[in-house]
């Protein structure tokens, strides 16, 4: 019962704009401990001999509840302005019957954070401030300068409400603080992310090669383009386009080392950078790729769904600038793509260029035989050595 319940306050309503979203939490929480305080007033101010603010309380604790139905059905205003105004009407109330030396009076200061951490324009906090201020002094005005209740003395009375507003002040304080910086580590994580694989989008990751391209850390990138993408959307289905990736950035994940960071920079395109890795470790991470994919390939709905990657291989130390070193891991890539996919391309586009686009002794002799860029790879599962170093 009581899970269920707490599950429905912290669920969010339906369709929340991302700025409401610290306002609903921390509210409701505050809403929750206003309502606790109505019903702790109710038997306080019966054994006070103060009847008609029991029934007040009892009426508040009504009040309360529809406030926070209301702020969980989304009508936060109408909400704020219904347990803002209860409790200004009760701390008058109170202060009317026992004076103002009881401490009700310090609940004006709720009031006035609930006005300003609200986001209300800057009229109407203005106008509510001012309201608030005109209800306090008057309740200050008519209370009576002392009032003993004859069980209670004052200052336990006091106390008790100092201790009540602390506590609310504080989680109220607490709360908005707390959210604030979860919802802010969500944002910067989400911008950061890749949504469908969970990897480094691609500003992230090129923010990330530029740190280590500034701080002259030695670095590899491997260029990575997964081999007839478009077919696997059109013969299974985008959805199962979507998973293909979502276990392709798993897998780079699984296959990287802890300070190696991969992205995905393009549809099905993705940029791995090592560093403090040479030429050869960099391609032995390429080819541990394109190996477990053969031997693990992704699934779909009880299927496998067989996917090769072709892949360009830079190393810092060959170029001049980032932006060299991508375009030339980018122009590995292109010529893997070319020389039929399925095959990491570490070198040689340069004696490439000097012989045309006949690239037959460069190539690993499967890549000649293969040859043909347009037909998708033939030998899912089966894992070749396909690696051309310059
Ligand atoms: N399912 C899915 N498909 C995507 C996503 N992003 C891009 N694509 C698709 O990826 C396909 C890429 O096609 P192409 O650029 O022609 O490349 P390709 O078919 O992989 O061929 P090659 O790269 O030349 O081997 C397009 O059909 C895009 O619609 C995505 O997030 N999910």
């Amino acid at each position: 019962m009581l899970s269920v319940a707490r599950a429905w306050l912290r669920q969010e309503p339906r369709l929340l704009a991302v700025e409401h979203r610290r306002f609903y939490h921390a509210y409701l929480w505050v809403y929750l401990m206003v309502l606790g305080l109505y019903v702790a007033w109710l038997p306080v101010f019966m054994v006070l001999k103060a009847p008609r603010l029991a029934f007040a309380s009892g009426i508040m604790v009504l009040v309360g509840l529809l406030g926070v139905l209301l702020h969980r059905q989304h009508h936060m205003l109408m909400a704020l302005v219904l347990v803002l105004g209860s409790l200004t009407l009760m701390t008058w109330l109170a202060s009317y019957c026992f004076g103002n030396a009881a401490g009700y009076e310090y609940y004006f200061f709720i009031v006035m954070a609930g006005i300003h951490l609200a986001p209300l324009s800057g009229k109407v906090r203005v106008i509510s401030t001012l309201s608030l201020f005109v209800a306090a002094v008057l309740s200050l005005m008519v209370a009576s300068q002392h009032v003993s209740d004859g069980f209670i003395p004052v200052w336990i009375m006091q106390s008790f409400n100092l201790f009540a507003v602390f506590m609310l002040m504080v989680t109220f304080l607490w709360r908005m603080l707390a959210l604030t910086e979860h919802f802010e580590r969500q944002y910067r994580q989400d911008a950061s992310r890749d949504e469908l694989t969970g990897l480094f989008n691609r500003r992230q990751t090129l923010r990330q090669a530029e740190k280590w391209w500034q701080d002259a850390v030695p670095c590899s990138v491997l260029m990575m383009d997964v081999d007839h993408f478009k077919q696997i959307n059109d013969l299974r289905g985008h959805a199962a386009g979507d998973e293909a990736l979502r276990q392709i950035g798993r897998l780079l994940n699984a296959t990287l080392r802890q300070g190696d960071r991969a992205g995905r920079i393009g549809g099905e395109e993705f940029l791995v950078l090592l560093p403090r890795s040479g030429r050869g470790e960099a391609i032995s991470v390429a080819g541990r790729i394109r190996s477990l994919l053969a031997s693990s390939p992704p699934q779909f709905a009880g299927s496998t769904v067989p996917v090769t990657v072709s892949i360009g291989v830079a190393v810092s130390h060959e170029c001049e600038s980032l932006d060299d070193l991508l375009q030339l891991a980018d122009r590995r890539l292109y010529h893997a793509k070319h020389q039929g996919r399925d095959r990491v391309v570490a070198g040689g586009e340069r004696q490439q260029e000097r012989e045309g686009e006949s690239c037959s002794l460069l190539a690993a002799p499967e890549t000649a035989r293969q040859g043909d860029q347009g037909e998708p790879p033939a030998e899912h599962g089966h894992f070749a050595d396909r690696t051309l170093v310059g």
